[in-house]
Order: C-alpha cells, then structure tokens, then sequence
C-alpha cells in the first residue's frame, strides 16, 4: 500500500488542527508485589496522572532518570500496555476502550523504536525477512519481491548502501550503527505517522550517536513523521526535540519548548537535572551541588505531597514532609557528626528501626521523653533537610515522644512562564486525585504565600 493510500482511509473524522496525540491524566499503575509474607502489596505507579499532547510533526522528549517511568509510558500511549486510567486520543479516536483486535488496523501507522538492537532483531531471519516481516504482518506487500522491493528502498533511506547487499545477510553480520538502522528501518517499513523511539541510541558508541540522530531527524522530514523520544540523555533531547516533558516517578514536573526549559528551567529537578549535564556555553557551569541527593523512590510508595521533596534543595514546610522523612533526617545527621555525639544522640533517641513510623507521625520510644522532645525540638531544626519545617507537635508521654507533622498537598500542573510547572513554590496548587498524599487542609492553604525559590532571591 502506498503512503498515500494509508492516508486516505476513513477510520477517524481527523481535525487538521487537532494533536496527533492528546493524553490527559494517563494512569498505568501495575499490582502491587507482594511482599514475602503475602499480601498484595502497594500498586506500583509506574504512571501516574500524566497529561500532554503531540502536533503532528514535532519531536516530543520524555525525559527522565532510570525508573521514572518513561518506558512505561511510552509504551502505554501506544497501548503494548493497557492504561488503568485516563484518556488516550490518536487523531481523535479514542484509543482506551479498543481491545488489540480493534487497535490492529491502527498499528501500522504506530511505530517504535527499540534500543536494543539484539532484542529486536531477530537473528534467525535475514535483513529482508526481518525488516520486512510487518509488512507481512499487516499485509502491506503485494508478493515477495514487493516486499523485497519495499525493504530494499527503506534500507536506502537509512543508510545502508548498496541496499540490495543487505538482503540476504543477517543482522549479527552488521555494526553496532548499522543494526540500530536496521531497527529504524524495520520500524518505519509500514510507514507510520507516530514513532516512538525508545533511547534509541544509548546502545551505540559516542561517535555514531550523533550520525543515528541527524538520520532519525532527516527521515522525519522525508516521511511526514511525528515522534516521542524516549531519553535519559538531555544533551540528546536538547539536541531532538521540540518540546519535552520532564518526567519523575511516574508523571511530569515540568513540561513545554525544549529551548524555553533549556534556557530558564523552573522546576528545582529540572534545574538540577541541567546542571549535571557538561555543556560547553559560556555562563553555565558544569557541575554545581545541586544535583538530586540519593535515588529515585520506590514507584508504589510515593512520596506525599510533591514527590521530588526528599531529594529537593528548594523544599519546604508544604511540600509533604512525612514520617520517614524524619527517620532519614536522623540517619543522615549521624553519618555527618562525630563519634562521640553519634553515640550520645543515638543513646537518648534510641534504635531508629524501635521508632513507629507512620505518614504523619512518628513515635520513638523512651525512657526519658522529657529530655528527648526537648533535644528533638532543639536540634530538629538543624536535620540535614526541611522536614521540621512541617512538624506541628513534638509530645513528650509516658515511654516515648510523638512527632506530628502536617498533611500537605501533591502539587498539580500550573502554566507560567511559557511551561507546565508543577511545583508549590509558584503557588499552592493542589492534585485533586492525588490519593496518596493524606489529607491536606486545602482550605488553611488557600492564602498561603511560598516563599521565594532560592534562585530568584
Ligand atoms: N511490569 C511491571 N510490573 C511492575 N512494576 C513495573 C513493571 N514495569 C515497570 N515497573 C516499575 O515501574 C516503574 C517505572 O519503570 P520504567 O521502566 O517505565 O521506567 P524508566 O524510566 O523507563 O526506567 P529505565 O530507563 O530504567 O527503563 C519502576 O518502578 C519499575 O520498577
């Protein structure tokens, strides 16, 4: 079938203005795992809530550390894996209630890019059998030479020359680049109008990097393509994209133009996130200090409120402090003192694995709670984060101490500034399905002023 004969069907009354794609409070959340006792288990919320749309035509970047979800997403939007929740549109149709047998017709226009070129190649088959079989799968050649034919043509248009050299060999006979082509080729053979390209070079050596990406760019404009690149590399999305969102534990923190969140980036992780890559421009550091502390969290235990706290340099007293946060607090404080006051803290304040540790409170038990409330009161505020920021009551009881800290809310998307932001330091904006936050006091909220972020002071 010719391009233009795919463009011609009727499956959807297509909006010329209308996104490509529109995605709105996508979910994908996966069963909990159970732990060795039994039980479900917390589901784990590998996407959580995201929302965007796709122009036909552009370069839209997910871009995220290992365990944000990307993967997971990019594969959600093409339904290789069924969302939970939310609501998917591919050129108006909507994708969510369409069972595999009804998203067949649609899949040829879908492609993705895979980055491993091992994985998706199959080694028994030859160049043409491999690259050719979807065309096979949605009967898009005519016979065999068609098929030979089409392949011969796409292995052209990436690259591999003299193209007809190609047919009969195997992918394990080809580079590192030449495989990643042919994994380019194959996903373009049906000549889809949406690709999603999965770190499509983080295989490859530096040095051909850059020549698999121009290709990638040159193809799109000479196959009227659409593309959702999938990268933890913001060099590589910087370089690629037209817009991109900033993905973290399973939805965005900030999203718009590449050069608008390149240029003045708002969200503190997004910051951070910049400042770790080397860039040569005058003006910008390489490295600073404020990369994100530890690792990302567990994807079925979220933090409350904003999800990137516990790693934020900018957090504060409403950013959903909670009562493990506290224990961390403590943990860290006692790898950075001396011995001897490691020994005199951890004696009053006792084991940190004794401590009862709930989301909005935290109960140590004591022999001298007194003493105890009164050190937590006066060193809390010299933890090594915010988190006594948000305590609300330090109770001295008989065998122990109970700190309490405030609820406080998952921020939801604002626009500003030329971006999505969700961050409370533009104002308090609360996600109303955000169900793991505990309950805030939206209402005490309402007039509350955030304090300047440290970058603007
Ligand atoms: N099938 C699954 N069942 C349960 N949890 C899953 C499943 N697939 C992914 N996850 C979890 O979902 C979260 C997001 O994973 P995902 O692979 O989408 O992230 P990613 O940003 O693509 O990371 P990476 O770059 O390492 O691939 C992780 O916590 C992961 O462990």
């Amino acid at each position: 079938m010719s391009e233009s004969s795919q463009n011609d069907d009727n499956r959807a009354p297509s909006d010329a203005d209308a996104p490509l794609l529109s995605v709105e409070n996508l979910q994908t959340h996966f069963p909990g795992r159970g732990s060795l006792f039994g039980g479900a288990g917390d589901p784990v919320r590998a996407v959580d809530g995201v929302s965007f749309d796709v122009a036909k035509g552009e370069v839209f970047g997910l871009v995220g550390e290992s365990g944000s979800g990307k993967t997971t997403l990019g594969r959600s939007l093409l339904k290789l894996i069924q969302p939970t929740g939310g609501h998917l549109h591919y050129r108006g149709i909507d994708l969510m209630p369409l069972s595999e047998k009804q998203m067949r017709p649609l899949r040829s226009e879908l492609g993705l890019i895979f980055q491993d070129p091992n994985a998706a190649l199959n080694p028994a088959m030859t160049i043409a059998e491999g690259v050719g079989h979807p065309l096979r799968i949605h009967g898009l050649a005519e016979n065999r030479a068609d098929e030979r034919r089409q392949v011969a043509e796409m292995l052209d248009r990436v690259g591999l020359h003299p193209p007809g050299s190609f047919l009969d060999r195997y992918p394990e006979e080809l580079s590192g680049g030449q495989k990643q082509r042919l994994v380019i080729a194959r996903a373009l053979i049906t000549r889809p109008r949406l690709v999603i390209a999965d770190e499509p070079v983080a295989a490859l050596d530096m040095s051909v990097r850059a020549r698999v990406l121009e290709l990638m760019l040159e193809l799109k404009r000479e196959l009227d393509l659409t593309y959702i690149l999938i990268t933890h590399d913001l060099a590589t999305a910087r370089f690629m994209c037209d817009r991109i969102g900033i993905l973290y534990l399973g939805n965005f923190v900030e999203w718009g133009g590449a050069k608008t969140l390149f240029d003045d980036p708002k969200h503190p992780y997004t910051r951070a996130l910049l400042d770790a890559i080397p860039l040569p421009e005058a003006g910008r550091r390489a490295r600073t200090k404020r990369l994100p502390r530890g690792e990302i969290p567990d994807a079925a235990r979220p933090p409350a409120g904003c999800r990137f706290h516990p790693r934020c340099r900018e957090a504060f007293e409403l950013c959903g402090w909670e009562g493990r946060d506290l224990v961390e607090a403590l943990e860290r404080r006692w790898t950075e003192v001396d011995a001897d006051t490691f020994e005199q803290e951890l004696a009053l304040v006792g084991k940190l694995a004794d401590a009862e540790v709930g989301r909005d409170r935290v109960r140590f038990p004591s022999g001298d709670a007194d003493k105890l409330a009164a050190w937590l009161k006066e060193q809390g505020p010299n933890l090594p984060s915010r988190v006594f920021s948000a305590v609300t009551d330090v109770t001295a009881e008989r065998g122990g101490v109970t700190v309490r800290l405030r609820a406080a809310p998952e921020p939801v998307a604002q626009w500003g500034a030329g971006r999505h932001v969700a961050c409370h330091l533009y104002g308090i904006h609360a996600r109303a399905d955000g169900d793991h936050v505990g309950e805030p006091d939206l209402e005490a909220l309402r007039d509350y002023q955030p304090p300047t972020p440290s970058w603007q002071q």
